[in-house]
């Protein structure tokens, strides 16, 4: 099967702080694939690169070097308006839930705006769908009518993914997104993207630092130190047996696996 992502020697820079300083390399010639159902996690350290290498590939921030194929068109030399097309069917969803959504608008809304962005919204048919959503993510319908203040962290990241998913996307960049959750709930966001996954064949990448996590959700991982990839390949199989002496110790800080409460 094709890829439905491909990155090719992405590099990803910042200015230096001073004048004439030199610009800092975040992310340094990273290629990875994603196929069509399938999720990639990037992990590493804090500051290796996993952010700037994720809003590269939502095209947050043009690239400064490489290729970010998207159903093979490169988006990263793509001008705004021919991005305008594409952006739907890449979506992003963040770490922090009430971050993510504006402290005003109520929940229906809230899902609702992606549509409205879009130009896709329906009066006839835009309540329904939106009711639809919200089953998707298992949230209750009569949350609709609040605002975000008024819900769980872990009901607002289910709003923040329901949002995403009204854009019909095929890919979802999940950034760390159960990290800022209490743990009781982590679980049960992770059953539904997995779920998800399985039930509309969205593909995944999957940014963490929590090596557990990826080792249940994720069917490959890459490995990043300092912005380059340092190991990638099949996620069992780098847990099992890592080839880096950084993945090993990465793997020897995790606390034992798997936590019983997810679905396997
Ligand atoms: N807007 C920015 N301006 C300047 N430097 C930045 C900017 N964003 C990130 N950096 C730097 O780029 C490097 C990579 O940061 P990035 O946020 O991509 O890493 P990360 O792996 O996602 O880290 P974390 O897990 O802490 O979010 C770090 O050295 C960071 O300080």
């Amino acid at each position: 099967m094709t890829a439905l992502l491909e990155v090719r020697d992405l590099t990803v820079r910042y200015a230096g702080r001073r004048r004439r300083a030199e610009p800092l390399v975040a992310v340094d010639g990273v290629s990875f694939e994603i196929k069509a159902g399938e999720t990639l996690a990037l992990v590493g350290e804090s500051g290796c690169g996993k952010s700037s290498t994720a809003a590269a590939v939502l095209r947050l921030r043009r690239p400064d070097g490489g290729e970010v194929r998207f159903g093979g068109v490169d988006l990263a030399t793509l001008d705004e308006s021919a991005l305008r097309g594409l952006r739907p069917a890449l979506q992003p969803v963040f770490q922090d839930p009430y971050g993510s959504l504006s402290p005003r608008l109520r929940i229906r809304a809230a899902i609702a705006e992606p549509l409205r962005v879009q130009g896709r919204w329906d009066p006839a048919t835009g309540p329904a769908r939106v009711a639809e959503l919200l089953d998707l993510v298992q949230l209750d319908r009569s949350l609709a009518g609040r605002l975000p203040h008024e819900l769980s962290g872990g009901q607002c990241q289910r709003v923040g993914i329901a949002r995403a998913l009204a854009s019909e996307p095929r890919l979802l960049v999940l950034d760390e997104p159960v990290s800022a959750l209490d743990p009781s709930i982590r679980a049960g966001v992770i059953n539904l993207l997995t779920r998800l996954q399985a039930d509309l064949g969205l593909a995944y990448l999957f940014i963490s630092h929590d090596l557990r996590l990826v080792r249940h959700l994720a069917h490959r991982m890459a490995v990043m130190r300092q912005g380059r990839i340092v190991e990638s390949g099949d996620t069992a199989e780098i847990c099992a047996m890592p080839s880096s002496a950084y993945t090993r110790a990465l793997l020897d800080a995790v606390p034992p696996f798997p936590p019983s409460h997810f679905r396997k």
